[in-house]
């Protein structure tokens, strides 16, 4: 799987995915779905189900905890016109209300989406191909029965290696990574979800990253395996991510503190990732599909009108 690459045997369907596969009867009348990646969420919105279309606000007000459905992000799609034999796109989105290019976990539960909704082709076990803001991404359905997907992430470039930050009182040692979206690895003896939480959002907004970054802070366990804990950009600390596990893979790598097929532990579960030789990152990790539903007329009516 290469960089927004496609490969020949990606399947690009003919016709527009069918409800004639397996959908269940509650789910035609879906308007959303909610997904899980190792405790990482999102809600996906399907304009085939629904013609509202999300804005920021509307982004954060589903993803608010307590006043909406609650999740790290929206995925809304699929978009575009796969009937025309173009690949599906869709499009991401932080539970901040901004838009994102790329989400590892988001494109695993994407294809899970489109698997289970509209069945053949994209529940079989054949490469096809996401667009997403970052270029088209390979992904591919390794078991269904368990949610089990692959995909392909691409070459990642490295920025600095070992870059020194003052941060909250310790000097760190960063190394920025941009695998579709922007990742400062900060390799560490312990880690914990407080730390995360602590220099987390110090780092992600950090004047070194005027467009702010994701931030993993890595722990080696063994040469094949990592331990990461997360604080993304636009969504604060997860308990997974995809891009997150391959951005430290990819950084332990290039360091030379880990071989180049790695278990990534992350407290919602692990993500096993693989560097090909020519630095170009797959991984392939599990998701499932929580619920679907309709919203009620009066919360549709906020989401419509949220600003
Ligand atoms: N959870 C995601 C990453 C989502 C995007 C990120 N917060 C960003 O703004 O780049 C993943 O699994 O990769």
């Amino acid at each position: 799987m290469g960089e927004h690459s496609t490969s020949s045997t990606v399947v690009t369907p003919a016709s527009t995915p069918s409800a004639s596969s397996p959908p269940a009867e509650f789910e035609e009348s879906a308007e959303f779905f909610t997904y899980h990646a190792l405790g990482n969420d999102y809600v996906v919105v399907d304009p085939r189900g629904s013609d509202f279309t999300p804005g920021p606000a509307a982004v954060r007000l589903l993803c608010d905890r307590h006043f909406g459905v609650g999740a790290d992000g929206v995925l809304f799609g699929p978009l575009g016109a796969p009937e025309a034999g173009e690949p599906v796109r869709l499009r991401m989105f932080n539970s901040d209300g901004t838009e994102c290019e790329k989400s590892g976990n988001g494109l695993r539960m994407f294809a899970l989406h489109l698997a289970e909704t509209y069945g053949e082709p994209w529940s079989g076990d054949e490469e096809f191909p996401l667009r997403t803001a970052a270029g088209d991404v390979p992904v591919r359905i390794l078991d269904l029965a368990s949610g089990t997907v692959q995909v392909g992430m691409g070459r990642p470039e490295f920025g600095a290696t070992g870059e020194s930050l003052d941060v909250g009182g310790r000097r760190l040692a960063v190394t920025s990574v941009h695998n579709g979206n922007p990742h400062a690895v900060v390799p560490l003896a312990e880690i914990s979800a407080g730390l995360a939480r602590e220099l987390g959002p110090l780092i992600a907004g950090h004047t070194r990253f005027p467009g702010r970054t994701n931030v993993q802070f890595l722990a080696i366990v063994d040469r094949r395996t990592i331990a990461i804990e997360v604080y993304e950009r636009g969504a604060g600390y997860t308990l997974a991510s995809g891009s997150s596990a391959c951005a430290a893979a990819a950084a332990a790598h290039a360091l030379g503190l880990t071989g180049p097929d790695v278990e990534v532990r992350m407290p919602g579960g692990r993500i096993d990732v693989s560097i090909a030789a020519d630095g170009s990152v797959s991984m392939t990790g599990t998701a499932e599909r929580i619920s679907s539903g309709r919203f009620s007329p009066v919360f549709r009516n906020k989401l419509e009108t949220a600003r």
